[in-house]
């Protein structure tokens, strides 16, 4: 099944093209990473599919809905959103952080959500005793593992993960990195994740997209874009 469908969608802020007539789709369970130089699109890209951002023209589904005309609330519950060193709320602990949505649907039964934010933490890799802390109390690494926490908890089918390990060093980065790869084995989450680093997009990806000023540049798996890079650009990014 198509989770998430982009159909020519064209964004500009200004006189200047963020997105030139972009258009893919992501299935139920796949794993796709975005890459590409900084300012051309990514972000915007991904904001549009949880309609944080609108196109000018064109359309984005997520499961058959068309974004700009569906409840975006009840949207936005479907799906995680996990970006670098934000995203969590810094006023609540990592219990109530992680139990957010699922308290705000109704489940107001204090210990079932205290039994689900441990269980949570378990999986992520993350002792209980953090339950009771404050964002600003985890590392880097720590917090990521609770925004992804948080979007198991609320049952996103659909993680959007911006640069989510941009600012984590090498090993924490590539223990997350298998953590989230186990993860969306297991639970089959739609995952679309924006890097910088083509080593990440080609680890992770079940496809990688490359973007370039706002164009789809190539999409493809990690084999077929290394096999045939579409261009000189796509070469030298996968030249290690
Ligand atoms: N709300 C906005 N208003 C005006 N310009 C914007 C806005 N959001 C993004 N831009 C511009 O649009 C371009 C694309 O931004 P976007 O964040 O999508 O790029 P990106 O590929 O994610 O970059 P990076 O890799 O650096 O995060 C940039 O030039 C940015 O300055």
């Amino acid at each position: 099944m198509e989770m998430i469908r982009l159909e020519h969608v064209t964004k500009s802020f200004g006189e200047q093209k963020v997105l030139d007539d972009v258009s893919f789709s992501v299935g139920e369970g796949e794993f796709l990473t975005v890459i590409g130089r900084s300012g051309c699109g990514k972000t915007t890209m991904l904001r549009m599919i949880n309609g944080l951002q609108t196109p000018d023209s064109g359309h984005v589904y997520v499961e058959g809905q068309d974004v700009g005309t569906a409840d975006l609330i009840a949207l936005r519950r479907r799906i995680g959103y996990v970006i670098q060193n934000k995203g969590l709320f810094p006023h609540m602990t990592v219990e109530k952080n992680i139990t957010y949505v699922p308290v705000i649907s109704g489940r107001k039964n204090r210990e079932e959500n205290r039994e689900q934010a441990l269980k949570l933490l378990k999986l992520v890799g993350l002792d209980a005793s953090v339950a009771d802390r404050y964002p600003d109390e985890l590392s880097g690494g720590q917090q990521q593992r609770v925004g992804i926490a948080r979007a198991l908890a609320a049952k996103a089918g659909i993680l959007l993960m911006d640069e989510p390990f941009g600012a984590l060093d090498e090993i924490t980065k590539r223990s997350m990195q298998e953590e989230l790869l186990r993860l969306q084995n297991r639970l089959r989450m739609t995952v679309v994740f924006i890097t910088h680093d083509i080593r990440e997009a080609m680890k992770l990806g079940d496809r990688v997209l490359v973007m370039e000023e706002g164009k789809i540049i190539q999409l493809d798996t990690p084999e077929q874009i290394r096999k045939h890079p579409a261009d000189r650009f796509v070469e030298e990014l996968t030249a290690f």
